[in-house]
């Protein structure tokens, strides 16, 4: 009798043993995390005595456990977001060791071939990686979580002009960026992390939601490869490639945000939402950083890219009440790549992974997005209230070609009214603009 009860308590404790560990609760990793703190340096000597990293609070949530410390005088939150993957790699050391819970899990399973079975175990263990995030609200807070974030979320198209952006940690929510209360973006990364997926998402996302309302001003100065797959859709207003092409297509986006303002103040009413206009323009650069005039080579390239910088100054500036938004991407965030007034009126910010703190600063005006893993895909997502880490969705190609073939037209030839004509210097893809600006009965462009 007492042994069967001893034993059932055994199997018992086991049991939830294996449960708690499989949620990842009986992890608690402060005493670690100080130990690899004060062995990466971090804490600070001031004279016999060593000032420490204090736990001040430590918290179990259902996605992992929430540390908070103190920061000694002579450190910076910097410091520690610097041994941000030491701090991860010497967390999941731990994880390698395969405890007397993982046995009893295995017996559950076990199909008769015990060696296999822990050889299994334990490559599943070594790939087991938990991920950190280092934080700051005047204690250092280190979150250390009890499964990876995903590293492939498929797209799901959000509503009206809210566009899906990304799933966020534990409960695999989704966030949204809504273009009415927030209608400026700005996008970096470095090559190759999903800044065109990302696009591509996004005008996927407006083209389902709102076809008959969204207009667009496309600008690819990656030679076209990007955006050139909605050249002939209805909703494309125009469509550059190059430089010269780009100054032509922010002309028109500018000529007809002029002509919405006018409409407004005619009719009496401060913006597109009180004068009950449907319609939102959204101007969308890919390369934004091939538009910055530091780079230009002669002279005439300087006064074409200062132009453009120009008008994208002034729809970043007046383009909220009027309908217009504006979407800048950049592989190359360095200081004068966007226009000041460009970044001051995007409050939505979102950055993949980038070489430097100081190209992170140019894009969010904060450090962080070098610090984040080198996974597709994976951003930091920033507003005025908040700023998260999430993963951004992977739109697959045949929602791209399905979702354009709703909305294809043939290119249309016929001439705007004449007298609706400004004058533009020739250049390479000139047509194209006339072409739109015809099709749309909107002012169109003359070679001279
Ligand atoms: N959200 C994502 N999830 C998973 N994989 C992704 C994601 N976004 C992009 N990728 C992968 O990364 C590749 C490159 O993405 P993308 O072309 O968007 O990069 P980019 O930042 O625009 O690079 P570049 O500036 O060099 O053009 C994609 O072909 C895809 O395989």
């Amino acid at each position: 009798m007492l042994l069967e009860i001893s034993t059932s308590i055994l199997f018992g404790s086991l049991a939830l043993k294996a449960h708690m560990s499989r949620k990842g609760n009986t992890s608690n990793d402060s005493g670690k995390i100080q130990k690899i703190i004060s062995l990466s340096g971090l804490n600070v000597k001031d004279g016999k005595r060593t000032l420490t990293t204090q736990l001040i609070r430590k918290k179990r949530h259902d996605w992992g456990w929430e540390y908070k410390y103190r920061i000694p005088l002579g450190r910076s939150f910097n410091d520690y977001l610097n041994k941000q993957q030491i701090l991860q790699d010497g967390l999941n050391n731990r994880r390698h060791k395969i405890t007397l819970a993982d046995l009893k899990e295995l017996s559950w399973s076990w199909d008769g071939n015990i060696i296999e079975d822990i050889q299994n175990l334990r490559t599943n263990k070594l790939q087991d990686e938990r991920e950190i995030e280092l934080s700051f609200d005047g204690l250092l807070i280190i979150r250390v979580y009890n499964d990876p974030m995903p590293k492939e979320i498929p797209f799901k198209p959000g509503n009206a002009w809210r566009i899906p952006v990304g799933v966020v940690r534990g409960n695999n929510e989704f966030r949204y960026h809504d273009f009415e209360k927030v209608p400026h973006m700005v996008l970096g990364g470095s090559s190759g992390y999903g800044k065109s997926v990302f696009l591509n998402s996004m005008i996927v996302s407006l083209l389902q939601s709102k076809p008959e309302h969204v207009h667009f001003y496309l600008i690819d100065l990656k030679g076209g490869v990007e955006l050139c797959d909605y050249e002939n859709i209805k909703q494309t207003v125009s469509i550059a490639y190059e430089p010269e092409e780009a100054l032509q297509t922010l002309q028109v986006a500018y000529q007809k945000m002029r002509d919405i303002q006018t409409k407004l103040r005619m009719m009496g009413k401060k913006n597109v939402v009180e004068g009950g206009i449907k319609e939102r323009h959204f101007v969308i650069i890919d390369e934004a950083g091939e538009l910055n005039p530091k780079e230009a080579v002669t002279r005439e390239e300087r006064q074409l890219k200062e132009e453009c910088q120009k008008i994208m100054s002034q729809i970043a500036r007046i383009g909220r009440s009027n309908g217009f938004r504006q979407v800048l991407a950049t592989q190359y965030p360095v200081g004068d790549c966007l226009p000041r007034q460009v970044k001051q009126n995007s409050d939505a910010k979102l950055c993949f992974r980038v070489q430097s703190e100081t190209a992170s600063r140019v894009v969010l005006d904060n450090e962080g997005a070098e610090q984040l893993p080198q996974i597709k895909g994976r951003a930091i997502f920033q507003n005025a209230d908040q700023r998260e880490i999430l993963q951004t969705p992977l739109i697959t190609t045949e929602i791209i070609e399905e979702t354009i073939s709703r909305h294809v037209v043939k290119p249309v030839t016929e001439k705007a009214d004449p007298k609706n004509v400004i004058r533009f210097t020739p250049s390479k893809g000139g047509d194209k603009v006339v072409e739109r600006k015809a099709r749309e009965n909107l002012v169109t462009f003359e070679e001279v």
